[in-house]
């Protein structure tokens, strides 16, 4: 059987060298560009390769993928920075390159899906919910893709269980005490040296509270969840968001829901 030709881009970086050094050891795939800043993006094509890893940069990842995804190659994204209007973006190149897909993952870390989808979960059970994030002191965005996302599926869960507004009694506050809100979530984020990514959903309800927390120690947690969004990209045409949906295919309930993100996200390709 041929091998899957795999690019990555960023591969200088943190995530992207151990991205490149994983795809390269995996029997299956064949690691055929590497690359990073100034790099030719032609070098994808011409090499051949039928899906990129893209581990940049918020303010490269959109160039990269009109490329990639113009030219058909599958698309593996782990870069963050993302917003409604480039995943509309996204979705209308792939309307235009049908049969070629794209995994938007926050986190490639299994750890950090099952966060998520705990927190998502526990949400419809409690008044009030903070998210802290905890990141190295290297990191572009805050906050980080992963809180962002948690406090969307968050804050998705609430409305559909009829909950309102956080009651929120600050009168009187900093400018940034409170943190930053993401749908009426309030999301804190720390840049400490030392640290890799670590996140923490606080619940407070009458008389209780409960934490979900989750540490990434190490470059390599994210490997497994990259090599299955590799693998499986080329057979899930259009946008997916969120490295659940690659977990859950094998299952006929599909607890991850739509595959696009939130309802009204826009619609996904032709495996809908
Ligand atoms: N989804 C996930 O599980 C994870 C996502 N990330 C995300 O991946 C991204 C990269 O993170 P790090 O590796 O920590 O950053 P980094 O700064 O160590 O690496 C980024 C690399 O991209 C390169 N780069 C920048 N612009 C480029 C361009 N136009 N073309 C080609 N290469 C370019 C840089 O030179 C650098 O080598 C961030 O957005 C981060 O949030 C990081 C870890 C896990
Ligand atoms: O920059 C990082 O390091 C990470 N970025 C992603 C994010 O923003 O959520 C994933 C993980 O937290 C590591």
């Amino acid at each position: 059987m041929s091998k899957l030709r795999v690019a990555v881009i960023g591969a200088k970086g943190r995530i992207g060298s151990e991205a490149a050094r994983t795809v390269e050891a995996a029997d299956d795939l064949d690691l055929v560009a590497a690359l990073d800043k100034k790099d030719r993006l032609e070098t994808l094509t011409e090499a051949g390769a039928q899906v990129v890893v893209d581990l940049t940069h918020p303010d490269a990842v959109m160039g990269n993928l009109e490329y990639a995804v113009g030219h058909g190659i599958h698309a593996v994204v782990g870069t963050t920075g993302w917003t409604e209007e480039r995943f509309a973006t996204l979705t209308g190149w792939l309307a235009a390159a049908p049969g070629t897909g794209a995994l938007v993952a926050p986190n490639f870390s299994i750890g950090a899906v099952l966060t998520m989808r705990f927190a998502q979960q526990a949400a419809r059970w409690f008044e009030s919910v903070e998210v802290i994030e905890l990141h190295h002191d290297r990191k572009a965005d805050a906050p980080s893709g992963t809180a962002t996302r948690t406090a969307q599926l968050i804050a998705a869960a609430r409305a559909e269980a009829g909950r309102g507004p956080q009651h929120d009694p600050t009168t009187h506050a900093l400018e940034g005490a409170r943190g930053a809100r993401v749908d009426d979530v309030p999301v804190h984020s720390v840049r400490l040296r030392g640290l890799l990514a670590h996140q923490e959903v606080l619940f407070g309800g009458t008389g209780e509270t409960l934490t979900i927390r989750h540490d990434s120690l190490h470059h390599s947690s994210f490997m497994p969840g990259i090599l299955l969004a590799v693998r499986t990209v080329p057979s899930v045409p259009g946008l997916t968001v969120g490295l659940e949906h690659f977990l859950d295919r094998d299952r006929t309930d599909d607890p991850a829901g739509d595959r696009t993100g939130q309802a009204g996200r826009g619609t996904g390709g032709e495996g809908d």
